[in-house]
């Protein structure tokens, strides 16, 4: 099902008249986030165009959502597997592929970015993407932990800009976190708030304050278990083991760090380490030793443990 905005706020129209109508998608990055955000939107019914820089990545983040959605599959058509193998049939027909994101753009009512965790870099991706896509295109970033007013500063659409920020993995985690600049405009926050419940996701809002919401009290956590592990106080399988069994998190600090990267968490860290003060994001040696060695986590097989 397509998300139509102006059906869901048909209550006020002269907001819903300004609503952008959410069907079809571009989801720039297909690493794990995006394959994964690709992934719910096309279930949802979205048209889906997955942008990443090469062939080679985008036949890999094809493979990943194939992967994940047989692992839904297995359960939600437990009974049904014919039904489930349809399902899968026809939410891999949603989604496209390419390696230009100047043309995926071009007929996009939203665009999501999920690339590495880097302003310039976003920046440069968005100050080119809105020359190129029509005035009514939302942008959305999924960064962890950027200002999203920064990266929106790109652009001449502010008001047509906020985060969209999901959770690792996407198909699972339940939360989208939905923020909005100064700048947003209410129906840009409105069409992301409704466009993350058509997807089947609990949306909380958040200022862009930074690390909104999650991230400013998880990423604190995963670091200092870090240091923990550092400092010779425990094992880090010790202090995995002490925080699901004692805590009731599904994951230890220290496998999550390897879940979502080490890349990703070292930049987090980076970001929210501006303030001198704050000394909850200072770095860690051993994390920039195993991010310097490429030995980012699971995506590289290796991180703090080793994966098959
Ligand atoms: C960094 C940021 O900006 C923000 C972030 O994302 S922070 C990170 C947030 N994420 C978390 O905190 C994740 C914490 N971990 C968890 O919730 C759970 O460990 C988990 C859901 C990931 C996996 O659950 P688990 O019980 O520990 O392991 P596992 O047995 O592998 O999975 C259970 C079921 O979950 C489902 N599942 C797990 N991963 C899946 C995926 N990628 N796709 C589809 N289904 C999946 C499957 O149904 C699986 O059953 P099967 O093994 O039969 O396929
Ligand atoms: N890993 C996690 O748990 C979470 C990550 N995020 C955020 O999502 C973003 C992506 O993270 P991941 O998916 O984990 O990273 P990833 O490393 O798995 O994937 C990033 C992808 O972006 C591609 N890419 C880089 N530059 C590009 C460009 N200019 N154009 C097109 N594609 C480009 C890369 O080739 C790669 O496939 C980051 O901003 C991260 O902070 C947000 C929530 C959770």
């Amino acid at each position: 099902m397509a998300f139509v905005a102006h059906q869901l706020f048909s209550g006020f129209s002269s907001s819903a008249a300004r609503n952008v109508v959410i069907k079809s998608v571009t989801i720039i990055g297909g690493g794990q986030m995006g394959a994964g955000i690709a992934q719910v939107a096309a279930s949802t019914g979205h048209s889906v165009t997955l942008v990443d820089t090469s062939d080679d990545i985008l036949k890999k983040s094809i493979e990943t959502i194939e992967g994940s959605l047989r692992r839904v599959v297995k359960k939600k058509f437990a009974d049904k597997p014919e039904a489930g193998e349809e399902f899968i049939r026809n939410v891999m027909q949603k989604v496209l592929t390419s390696a230009d994101a100047a043309s995926a753009v071009r007929g996009s009512d939203l665009v999501v970015e999920a690339i590495a965790e880097n302003l310039k870099v976003k920046q440069d991706l968005f100050r080119r993407l809105d020359k190129l896509a029509p005035p009514h295109t939302i942008f959305a970033s999924n960064t962890s932990s950027l200002s999203i007013s920064d990266i929106a500063s790109s652009t001449n659409r502010p008001d047509k800009f906020g985060g969209l920020h999901f959770f690792n993995p996407v198909a699972m985690m339940k939360l989208v976190e939905v923020i909005g600049t100064p700048a947003t405009s209410q129906e840009t926050s409105e069409s992301l708030m409704n466009f993350s419940k058509v997807l089947g996701k609990t949306p909380v809002s958040s200022k862009d304050t930074s690390g909104f919401i999650v991230n400013r009290l998880l990423v604190p956590c995963i670091v200092e278990a870090i240091r923990m592990y550092e400092r010779g106080d425990a094992s880090k399988e010790d202090i995995d083991i002490a925080m699901k069994l004692g805590a009731g998190h599904p994951m230890g600090p220290i496998e999550l760090a390897d879940y979502i990267g080490l890349d990703t968490v070292k930049s987090i860290m980076e970001g929210e380490a501006k303030d001198p003060d704050n000394p909850l994001f200072a770095s860690s040696d051993l994390l920039n030793k195993l991010v310097a060695e490429g030995k980012v986590g699971r995506k590289t097989a290796e991180g703090f443990y080793k994966y098959k």
